[in-house]
């Protein structure tokens, strides 16, 4: 028994001199000094081991390390076969389960004969700023990253052909499965990870646009995805412009999900009040992912427009200092050069109220203008709404929707008030009728208006 307490103390002892030493060294030691130690040992033990091991972080810089993010969608499928414990998850949009290993857990994996073992470690970030010089980074509570161990003699085949084949799957897996998500700004002035599922109901089959217009919209966002080939000849970077244009209520949001959910890319809604400044403006763009849609909602309302550097206005908007050319020298410059398959896309209820940069040729490829409801967007409403391609009324609609300007929402909102179709549309055609009386009403209080003010002006002039 006493011999057992004497280990027991002379354990306890060990660990408070390891602590106290540790702490001093800690301390008193710079950072350095303590590094090259560590780096020595570790060199040391590296020599004689037959494994190498790379690390795989999740953030290169503000980025997010792309190969971080092929791993956790590859190694999800692997996890249920090795690891201990997994996560399991499923979204509402989500097509199956999908698998993750937890943190601390490994995972084993074979390719062409090499085997291969996978750990993903999460730890507390450390605040010290000596660690870390990238703000971003400082403002993470966790450090996560995956390492991936082999023997050193495949390294060749590792990094030739597992690690861009792990690339491809994931690709793979994100796309058979993934929902789209919507990433936001969080506080700290980054985006919130992994996003929420994004479950906007609208999609290409139920957006009710001009028929041609989708088909053009369409067509035009294939050859994006499959334009990788094309870019690359051509030496462009592989991104593309949108501007989205029209009154309230048209569609302009309601493309953007269609167009989501098109391509599977996820949505990064970036709201310019919501960056302090230019530089964090910039952060947030570069560490945006691949196949994503970075998306400017009210252009003309989020940004002074005119607060452009060179005219040497000022630089302000408010208390913030978001400023228009550098929102496009972000875009054109930085943005070009790292990361492909992203979009962007501005929308605006003016158009006309946007600087001339913005609409430069190459700047925005597309411009949609997404306008009052036509008959064919109406047809399309009616079939979403209530099922139904052919109306005794629709003539008469047709006819009506030529001469009064109305959006999808209202449309949208009269048809869902409808519970018998087929004498329903009677109400629609009322709503018309009463939206055009309105509007000739309006214009005859504007013309009188503008007659009283001519004949003011015109006895003025007598006098
Ligand atoms: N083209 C459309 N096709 C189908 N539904 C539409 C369309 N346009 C509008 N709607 C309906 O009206 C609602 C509002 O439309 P949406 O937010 O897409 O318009 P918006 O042009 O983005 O408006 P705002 O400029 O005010 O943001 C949608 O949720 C949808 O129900």
């Amino acid at each position: 028994m006493s011999n057992y307490k004497s280990v027991l103390s002379a354990v306890a002892s060990l660990a408070a001199s390891a602590m106290l030493i540790r702490s001093i060294t800690n301390e008193f030691i710079p950072y350095e000094v303590i590094d090259f130690f560590n780096s020595g040992l570790h060199n040391l033990c590296r020599k004689f081991s037959t494994q190498l091991t790379v690390v795989i972080e999740e953030f290169q810089g503000i980025s997010r390390n792309q190969v971080f993010e092929a791993a956790e969608a590859y190694l999800g499928t692997k996890a249920t076969l090795s690891a201990q414990r997994v996560k399991a998850s499923k979204s509402e949009n989500d097509k199956n389960l999908s698998f993750g290993v937890d943190r601390g857990d490994e995972v084993n994996d074979e390719f062409e004969g090499v085997r291969l073992r996978w750990k993903f470690v999460c730890r507390q970030a450390e605040s010290s700023p000596r660690r870390h010089h990238d703000m971003n980074a400082s403002l993470r509570s966790e450090i996560r990253y995956y390492v991936v161990s082999f023997p050193k003699k495949h390294k060749q085949k590792i990094f030739g052909s597992y690690l861009p084949y792990v690339m491809e799957r994931a690709k793979a897996i994100k796309q058979e499965n993934a929902a789209v998500k919507l990433h936001t700004i969080d506080y700290g002035g980054y985006w919130k990870v992994p996003g929420v599922t994004f479950s906007h109901p609208m999609t290409f089959e139920t957006l009710a646009i001009d028929a041609e217009l989708k088909r053009e919209v369409v067509n035009d966002l294939n050859r994006f995805v499959k334009g990788k080939e094309f870019y690359k000849r051509t030496g462009k970077a592989w991104k593309r412009g949108y501007l989205l244009y029209g009154p309230p209520g048209t569609g302009k949001s309601s493309l953007i999900a269609a167009m989501a959910y098109h391509l599977n890319y996820d949505i990064y809604d970036l709201d310019l009040t919501a960056a302090r400044d230019n530089n964090e403006l910039k952060n947030l763009i570069l560490s945006m992912s691949n196949r994503s849609i970075l998306v400017i909602e009210d252009i003309d309302c989020t940004i002074n427009l005119h607060n452009r550097e060179e005219d040497g206005e000022a630089v302000t908007n408010g208390d913030n200092k978001v400023t228009l050319s550098g929102l496009l020298n972000i875009i054109d410059g930085l943005w070009s050069c790292c990361g492909e398959e992203r979009i962007i896309v501005f929308t605006t209820n003016h158009k006309e109220r946007l600087d001339p940069a913005l609409l430069r040729p190459g700047r925005m490829d597309m411009h949609i203008h997404l306008s009052y409801c036509n008959f064919s967007a109406f047809e399309q409403l009616t079939f979403n709404y209530h099922g139904i391609s052919q109306h005794k009324l629709f003539q008469q609609i047709e006819g009506l929707l030529r001469e009064v300007q109305v959006t999808p929402a209202e449309i949208a909102g009269e048809l869902i008030k409808i519970s018998d179709t087929r004498e329903g549309l009677e109400d629609i055609v009322k709503f018309m009728h009463n939206k055009k009386m309105l509007l000739a009403k309006t214009q005859i209080d504007q013309n009188n208006i503008e007659d009283h003010e001519f004949g003011e002006e015109k006895s003025r002039d007598k006098i």
